[in-house]
């Protein structure tokens, strides 16, 4: 079975709207372990826009499932992780300004950067994956770096599947038979969702994790929205 990361950045983003702790990250976290999701995911940038660097810090002594921090391997990135240590780290090659991650790494270009990092954080007993294209030449490069996984950057997948989901699929499945060959544990991410999700899983061999946070918590206003404006109707009555 593939497991549920649930990326809870977007809760930081609305409870940083309003300058106060509602919603509570630290409660919704709790309760989405409660509901059966096998892992929290969170991704702290430089500007802390959203997850805040000390709510990785809070989040760690709560968080029960796996923990996995994604993010650029920058100095202050790499001393959070290494004081954290949780189960996961997930290397991002964001831009500072980046609005979302919009690429994977280039492994063949930034190999001994990678392997230096990686070599730090497995030291430190904590599993690794880095973001990736899906291309058997990304995969192959990661293989080199050392890491434990990658994690198969879906954005193209999801943007295709309204149209042409067979051939949004193709390089995924490719980069996946790669990634088993050469025994590179299969995570995957960025704009999955309960449309394209399925499919996804159903057809990307080995496929261990997915992290989702945007539609996630889109979706979940929206189921929402019939029974709160009914339990705010029963109020004013
Ligand atoms: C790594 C990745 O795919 C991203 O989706 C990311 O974790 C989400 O970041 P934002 O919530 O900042 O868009
Ligand atoms: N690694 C991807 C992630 O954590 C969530 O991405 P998204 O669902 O917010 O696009």
């Amino acid at each position: 079975m593939t497991k549920l990361s649930v990326n809870v950045n977007k809760i930081a983003t609305l409870r940083n709207a309003r300058g106060g702790n509602v919603p509570n990250l630290l409660k919704v976290a709790s309760d989405i372990e409660r509901f059966g999701a096998h892992g929290i995911t969170i991704h702290p940038r430089p500007d802390e826009r959203h997850i805040r660097y000390q709510d990785a810090r809070d989040l760690k002594d709560i968080v029960t499932t796996e923990f996995n921090i994604e993010g650029n391997p920058n100095p202050k990135f790499i001393d959070l992780v290494l004081a954290i240590k949780p189960d996961q780290v997930t290397l991002v090659p964001d831009a500072e300004d980046a609005i979302t991650s919009n690429a994977g790494w280039d492994t063949q270009k930034h190999k001994s950067f990678l392997k230096e990092v990686i070599k730090e954080f497995k030291n430190a007993g904590i599993r690794t994956s880095i973001f990736v294209d899906p291309d058997p030449k990304m995969v192959e490069g990661a293989k080199e770096t050392g890491t434990d996984r990658i994690e198969l950057y879906t954005e193209s997948y999801a943007t295709g599947y309204a149209t042409d989901r067979e051939r949004a699929i193709l390089p995924f499945v490719e980069a996946a038979k790669k990634a088993n060959e050469l025994e590179l544990g299969i995570n995957a991410g960025h704009d999955l969702s309960l449309d394209n999700i399925q499919y996804f899983g159903q057809n990307i061999p080995g496929l261990l994790e997915v992290s989702i946070g945007h539609a996630l918590i889109c979706e979940s206003i929206y189921l929402g929205l019939e029974n709160v404006v009914n339990m705010y109707k029963n109020k004013l009555k």
